[in-house]
């Protein structure tokens, strides 16, 4: 009797084992994977254990049956479309995914602040809003009849950011339908920045869209009238489709640079985002001392072509010299002083240079203080025009003024803080006077010894009345005097 069992045991195994060719035909890799647990099964040493190998196997069976299944779905009767989540494709896909009804019903989400709601000072009902997009799973989703499967995952990445990506499905092997709905999805990102500059900052060694904000009107930045229009026509004159032939003529990189120099609050970066937004470009910013040769590199080859790069604040990189006064190309400074290897020299004029960069690009540096940069740097080709942004004098004093207290619409400059001073409005002031008003303040204020900054600062803190700024700007004057006193000891 025991020798029977023994021998049908035997059989079973037999016969099980003669099955995994079979299974391996169907799904390859699983005979091999599975052949210790069939052993196990059929000669193991007890029923419990036998049932627990069933139970694993099925398991095992199922999710590898379904994983093929996927697979094999996906290869053979599903079109998809991978969108890298270093692409601004990713923020317009992101966009419209969240806009879409099935976004907020999806099992597993990603829950942010959203910074860009609107917030009414003491609505706490909206402070903090959360902001949800489906994350980590499959979403289905029904769009113009159509079917659809978006696929996002998070994972953490090399430098322990996150790194993401999605992917966009449908049914049918025609890739139609996923670029339609992908073309919706730019359109409704493009509408969303409508009007807006974009500015882009790193992460790691990849650019994400960091915030758009509305245009900043050239009118709206004070500086020298006759500076402004030249930086305005060379810009024009560089982005002219004609002039782009004439580089490619002639073989040179098509790429322009400009030096903004000046003491803080002149106006530098508040002239490159309206140099954007007149011209339509989104800014990239580089943080010197947050990168490493590498990195620069990594993102200079990923400029878009027509852009503009600001590089701020260009001397808190400032290079090693050697005792001799020569530059030491591997080496850089932070700001505090501190020696670590990060982005040299050499690296940082390669990539202005053009061989990594892109097409079209506008590189803009600003900095307070020019003479700490290395010649190299701002040498002609690098820098092709170099821009002293200074404190106010008469003339801006007297724009300010008038960009703070005109009626917008006259001017055509936009009140700064949304505020309309109409006829009969408290503060109002009948143009003639205003103009008065104007050139008494300017009789008050020294010029060349306060910053646009500052005086801009002074006025909207008076901007409901022209005549409380006149009475109220010598005690100003003294207090920032003073301040200023105090800094320095
Ligand atoms: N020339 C100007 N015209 C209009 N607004 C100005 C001007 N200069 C400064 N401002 C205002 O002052 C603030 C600071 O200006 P901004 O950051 O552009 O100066 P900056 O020269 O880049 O300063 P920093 O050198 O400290 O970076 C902004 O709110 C800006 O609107």
């Amino acid at each position: 009797m025991a020798s029977l069992s023994n021998a049908s045991a035997t059989h079973n195994q037999s016969f099980l084992l003669d099955q995994l060719p079979l299974l391996d035909l169907f799904f390859p890799g699983l005979g091999p994977a599975t052949s210790p647990a069939w052993s196990l099964l059929t000669g193991g040493p007890s029923v419990y254990s036998r049932a627990l190998c069933i139970g694993g196997l099925l398991l095992l069976f199922g999710k590898y049956a379904s994983e093929y299944l996927g697979t094999l779905l996906e290869t053979y009767f599903l079109s998809k479309i991978e969108v890298p989540y270093t692409d601004e494709a990713y923020d317009m896909l992101i966009l419209w995914v969240c806009s879409q009804p099935f976004a907020r019903s999806a099992r597993n989400s990603l829950v942010t602040i959203d910074l860009k709601s609107p917030l009414e000072p003491g609505s706490y009902a909206k402070k903090k809003s959360l902001h949800y997009s489906p994350c980590n799973g499959r979403s289905y989703f029904w769009h113009k009849g159509r079917l659809f499967v978006f696929n996002r995952q998070r994972t953490l990445g090399e430098f322990g950011g996150t790194r993401e990506e999605a992917s966009l499905l449908c049914f049918g092997r025609n890739p139609a339908a996923l670029r339609e709905l992908l073309d919706e999805c730019r359109r409704h990102y493009l509408e969303s920045v409508e009007n807006k500059t974009c500015v882009f900052e790193h992460q790691e060694d990849m650019w994400k869209a960091s915030r758009s904000m509305a245009k900043r009107d050239m009118s709206t930045v004070i500086i020298n009238r006759e500076l402004k229009e030249t930086l305005l026509g060379d810009v024009t004159e560089f982005l002219d489709p004609k002039t782009r032939a004439w580089y490619s003529k002639r073989g040179l990189p098509y790429q322009r640079g400009y030096l903004l120099h000046g003491p803080p609050g002149t106006g530098k970066s508040s002239l490159c985002l309206s140099i954007a937004g007149h011209f339509d470009l989104d800014v990239y910013v580089l943080t010197l001392p947050s990168l490493n040769d590498r990195l620069l590199k990594a993102l200079f080859a990923e400029l878009p072509q027509h852009c503009i790069v600001l590089l701020e604040d260009v001397d808190a990189t400032a290079v090693h010299r050697k005792a001799d006064g020569s530059a030491d190309p591997s080496q850089s400074v932070g700001p505090n002083g501190s020696t670590d290897k990060k982005v040299s020299l050499s690296t940082l004029l390669n990539v202005l240079d053009g061989l990594a960069s892109s097409y079209g690009r506008l590189l803009i540096m600003t900095t307070n203080y020019i003479e700490r940069l290395d010649p190299a740097l701002i040498r002609p080709g690098r820098v092709d025009m170099k821009a002293e942004l200074y404190l106010a004098d008469e003339d801006m004093i007297n724009q300010l003024f008038h960009f703070v207290y005109n009626h917008p619409s006259k001017t055509n400059i936009p009140d700064s803080e949304g505020i309309l001073h109409q006829p009969g409005q408290e503060g109002f002031v009948e143009d003639c006077e205003l103009l008065h008003l104007g050139q008494e303040f300017v009789t008050k204020v020294p010029k060349l010894e306060f910053s646009p900054a500052e005086i801009l600062s002074f006025l909207l803190a008076n901007k409901h009345s022209p005549r409380h700024a006149i009475a109220n700007v010598a005690a100003w004057m003294d207090k920032l005097r003073e301040e200023r006193m105090r800094g320095r000891n």
